[in-house]
C-alpha cells in the first residue's frame, strides 16, 4: 500500500491550476509500490501519474533524477517524462511534500517473467545505458559497495533472528565480495537504474504476440556505477525461477539481446560473478534491514530477505562467466 499522504481534491485542483493540463477529469491512489505516494490522474490532456515523494527519498536528489528521465525521454527511452508547470518547474509541492507529475506508460509488468520478457529487458537495459552516456551529472550510489558493511552492522543484532548464523555467513560473504570488487576505473560507468526488477518494467504485446518493453519506471534508485552491474541486478531479478533454481536461458537472453547493442568487455565479463553476488547482497542488506526494522503490521509489505540468500549463494558457487549465461 503506498498512499501515504492523502491529497483532497481541493488541492489537486490547485496544484493542476499552475499546470497547462486541463481541467481534472479523474484521480484514485495507487496501491503498488513502498517508497512514494502515487497517484494516476486524467485530465483533459490525458493521463498522469502524480508522486509525492516520501521520506525515503532526499528531496536535494529530485533534481538530478527528474533531469535524467528528461534525458533518456528526450533520446528515445520509454521512461516517465516529468511535466513542467507553466513556470518550467517539473518539482512542486503538493501536501506539504516535493510532488511531480510526469507522463503515464502504457503496460503491465510481468507477474510471472517468461524467457520472452528477458531479450527485450536485455535490449531495454542497454538501450538506456548509452541513452545515459551523455548525462555527466554524477550521483554517487548510496547502495554502493561502500554502504554495505554499514548497513550489515544494522543488522547486526536482529539478523540472527531472521535465520541463525546468518549474521556470520554474511561478514564472510562480504569481506569475499569487497576483496574482488573491480577497482575505480577497472570498467566502464554511467547512469544505471539500479533497480530495475521485473515491477519496474512494464509490456505489451508486439508483433506476433512477443512481448515488448513498453516502459521503464521507478528510477529513484538510478545513480552513476559501473554499467555491468546493472546487469547483474537484472540477472539476479529476472533470472531465478520460484523453486530457487539458475534459469540460464532467461539469463543467456537477457545477456545476448544487451550484447547485440553494448558488448560487454573481457575485464566485464570476467567481473560479472562477483557483481552478480554484489547485487545479492545488496537487496538481502536493504530487505534485512526492513524486515528487522519495519514493525509487524506496518502498511508496507516487507520483502523476503532470504530469497536473496539463496540467490548469494548460487552466485558463490558459479563457476565463471559461462555458468551465468554468458
Ligand atoms: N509513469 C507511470 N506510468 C504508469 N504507471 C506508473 C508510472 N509510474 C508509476 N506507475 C504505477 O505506480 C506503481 C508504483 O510506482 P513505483 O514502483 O514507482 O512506486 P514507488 O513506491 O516509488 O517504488 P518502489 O517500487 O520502490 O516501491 C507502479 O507499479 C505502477 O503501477
Ligand atoms: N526492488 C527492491 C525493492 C526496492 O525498490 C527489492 O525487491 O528488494
Amino acid at each position: 500500500m503506498a498512499v501515504y499522504t492523502e491529497v483532497t481534491d481541493e488541492a489537486l485542483r490547485a496544484f493542476l491550476a499552475a499546470y497547462p493540463l486541463g481541467a481534472l477529469r479523474a484521480f484514485r491512489g495507487i496501491a503498488e509500490g513502498v517508497e512514494n505516494s502515487n497517484y494516476a490522474l486524467q485530465t483533459e490532456a490525458g493521463d498522469f501519474i502524480l508522486t509525492l515523494y516520501e521520506k525515503r527519498v532526499d528531496p536535494r536528489e529530485l533534481p538530478w533524477f527528474l533531469g535524467l528521465m528528461e534525458h533518456l525521454a528526450a533520446r528515445g527511452i520509454d521512461c516517465p517524462l516529468p511535466v513542467k508547470a507553466r513556470d518550467g518547474q517539473a518539482l512542486r509541492t503538493l501536501a506539504g511534500r516535493p510532488a511531480a507529475i510526469c507522463t503515464f506508460l502504457a503496460g503491465v509488468w510481468p507477474r510471472r517473467v517468461r524467457p520472452e520478457h528477458c531479450a527485450p529487458l536485455g535490449a531495454a537495459l542497454a538501450r538506456l545505458h548509452l541513452a545515459g552516456a551523455d548525462f555527466h551529472e554524477v550521483r554517487p550510489n548510496g547502495l554502493g559497495p561502500a554502504a554495505w558493511g554499514p548497513l550489515l552492522d544494522r543488522c547486526r543484532p536482529g539478523g540472527d533472528a531472521v535465520q541463525p548464523g546468518l549474521v556470520a555467513e554474511l561478514d564472510g560473504a562480504l569481506a569475499g565480495i569487497l576483496a574482488t570488487w573491480p577497482v575505480p576505473g577497472a570498467l566502464p560507468t554511467g547512469q544505471i537504474h539500479a533497480d530495475l526488477f521485473p515491477d519496474n518494467v512494464f509490456f505489451l504485446d508486439g508483433p506476433e504476440g512477443k512481448p515488448r518493453v513498453s516502459g521503464l519506471i521507478d528510477f529513484y534508485f538510478a545513480c552513476t556505477d559501473l554499467l555491468a552491474y546493472d546487469i547483474a541486478v537484472c540477472l539476479n531479478a529476472w533470472c531465478f525461477e520460484p523453486d530457487g533454481s539458475y534459469n540460464v536461458t532467461k539469463a543467456h537472453a537477457l545477456l545476448s539481446a544487451y550484447q547485440r547493442l553494448r558488448p560487454l568487455s573481457e575485464a566485464e565479463r570476467k567481473a560479472l560473478p562477483v557483481l552478480c553476488r554484489g547485487a545479492s547482497i545488496r537487496f538481502l542488506l536493504t530487505r534485512l534491514y526492513d524486515w528487522t526494522a519495519t514493525p509487524a503490521g506496518a502498511l508496507v509489505t516487507r520483502k523476503d530477505p532470504l530469497e536473496y540468500l539463496r540467490k548469494l549463494r548460487f552466485f558463490a558457487r558459479a563457476e565463471g562467466p559461462a555458468s551465468l549465461g554468458l
